[in-house]
């Protein structure tokens, strides 16, 4: 077997969402997020106060860079020599001035990690116009940088991330009082309905990827001898109120589930990487208060976060995907039913957004 090696890459990217870090961040921030989406105001009125409570500044900053130091770590654990950068889709730092200072230190061939683990618009595709347009900016002002991007395919079903999500269940479990009726509540970000489709247009959809994972957790959970019902419901819906978005919300889901005689539950926030905004106000506020109310036992399950696990796999992909870049075929390993995402996905795929399909160019990767 050939060494460990990161070649042809001269960097990795951590490339995310983006969270405002003071007060005067709030507003500039937000209309980033929801240019030409057509979130109605009273929603990011909402949304606004969620931030406002936490002093104007997201977790999420702080959660990037201490992803960024421990790949970095583990990438130095290995003796792999790969620059870790961070750049965001809707705040400083910005993926194009990242991207800018990457190219003038040299670096020509860039892998990057989008920090959503489920393909979908939101996800996946979305990040792939955002580097797009990164690229053409950046050839404007050079006359052609000539950066290369390579997009790590969609990892909900990484060894490392399902683990790691595993190993939190089991740890939230052991914080819930002994007893009957354990439930166990996977949570991730609603949608709307169209972009549900349109994530099961080319291969599995978004649903269907969390499905996978809850699977597998929910069988390590039983190998252990726990008895559990689970299910999956929906946080953070946004957009005309209108509008069909995937159901049920958690919050009206947990009432179902105290009234249907479940005494103890754990929230296990399977959709998101790290404890940002969706988590600390959707989940640790909002949920955790109605399940106060209901009466229920409940706890909230760690996200992946800079769990070792996880880096570990992320690190694994990179390897990977250095080795199909040079040719050879490395070895996939994937947990649950649903195959490895291709590294460039069939042409079509996650194209609807909010029902009208988008025309917005998009860097080759995963899904699409
Ligand atoms: C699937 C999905 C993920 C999970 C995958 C992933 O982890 O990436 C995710 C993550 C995130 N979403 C975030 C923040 C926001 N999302 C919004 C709005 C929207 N999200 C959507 C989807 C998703 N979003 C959608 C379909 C909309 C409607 C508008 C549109 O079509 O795009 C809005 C506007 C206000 C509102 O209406 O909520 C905000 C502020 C933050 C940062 C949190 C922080 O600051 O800590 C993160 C990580
Ligand atoms: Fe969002």
């Amino acid at each position: 077997m050939p060494a460990p090696s990161v070649t042809p890459y001269d960097a990795l990217l951590v490339c995310s969402f983006g969270g405002p870090n003071a007060t005067e961040d709030v507003v500039p921030f937000l209309r980033n997020v929801v240019r030409g989406k057509g979130v109605p105001e009273e929603r990011l009125e909402q949304v606004g106060e969620h931030y406002f409570a936490f002093g104007g500044r997201s977790p999420i900053n702080e959660q990037n860079l201490a992803l960024r130091a421990a790949l970095s770590g583990e990438l130095q654990r290995r003796g792999l020599d790969l620059p870790v950068l961070w750049g965001n889709r809707n705040w400083h730092p910005y993926t194009v001035d990242t991207l800018r200072d990457a190219h003038a230190f040299g670096a020509r061939r860039i892998i990057v990690l989008v920090t959503s683990a489920y393909a979908s618009y939101s996800g996946s595709r979305q990040y792939r116009e955002h580097l797009a347009a990164a690229v053409a900016e950046l050839d404007a002002e050079t006359g052609g940088a000539g950066l290369e991007i390579d997009i790590i395919r969609p990892f909900f079903n990484d060894p490392g991330f399902v683990d790691a999500n595993t190993a939190a269940v089991l740890r939230a479990v052991e914080e819930l009082p002994a007893g009957e009726g354990l439930h166990i509540a996977y949570v991730t970000h609603s949608i709307p309905d169209t972009m549900q489709d349109a994530s099961a247009v080319t291969g599995p959809g978004y649903r269907e990827q969390h499905e996978d994972v809850r699977s597998v957790i929910d069988a390590a959970l039983r190998e252990r001898g726990l008895e559990v019902t689970s299910s999956l419901s929906y946080c953070s819906r946004s957009g005309d109120p209108r509008t069909p978005w995937l159901e049920p919300d958690v919050n009206d889901h947990l009432a179902e589930l105290a009234e249907s005689g479940v005494r103890r539950v754990v929230i296990a926030p399977i959709g998101f990487i790290s404890d940002h905004m969706e988590v600390a106000w959707d989940l640790d506020t909002e949920a955790m208060e109605t399940a106060r109310e209901l009466g229920l036992h409940a706890a909230r399950a760690a996200t992946a976060g800079v769990a070792p696990e996880f880096v570990g796999g992320i690190v694994d992909l990179v390897l990977e995907r250095a080795a199909r870049e040079r040719g050879e075929d490395p070895e996939v390993v994937v947990r649950g039913d649903l195959p490895a995402f291709p590294d460039v996905a069939p042409p079509g795929s996650c194209r609807m957004r909010h029902g009208e399909v988008t025309g917005i160019p998009v860097l080759a990767g995963p899904a699409d």
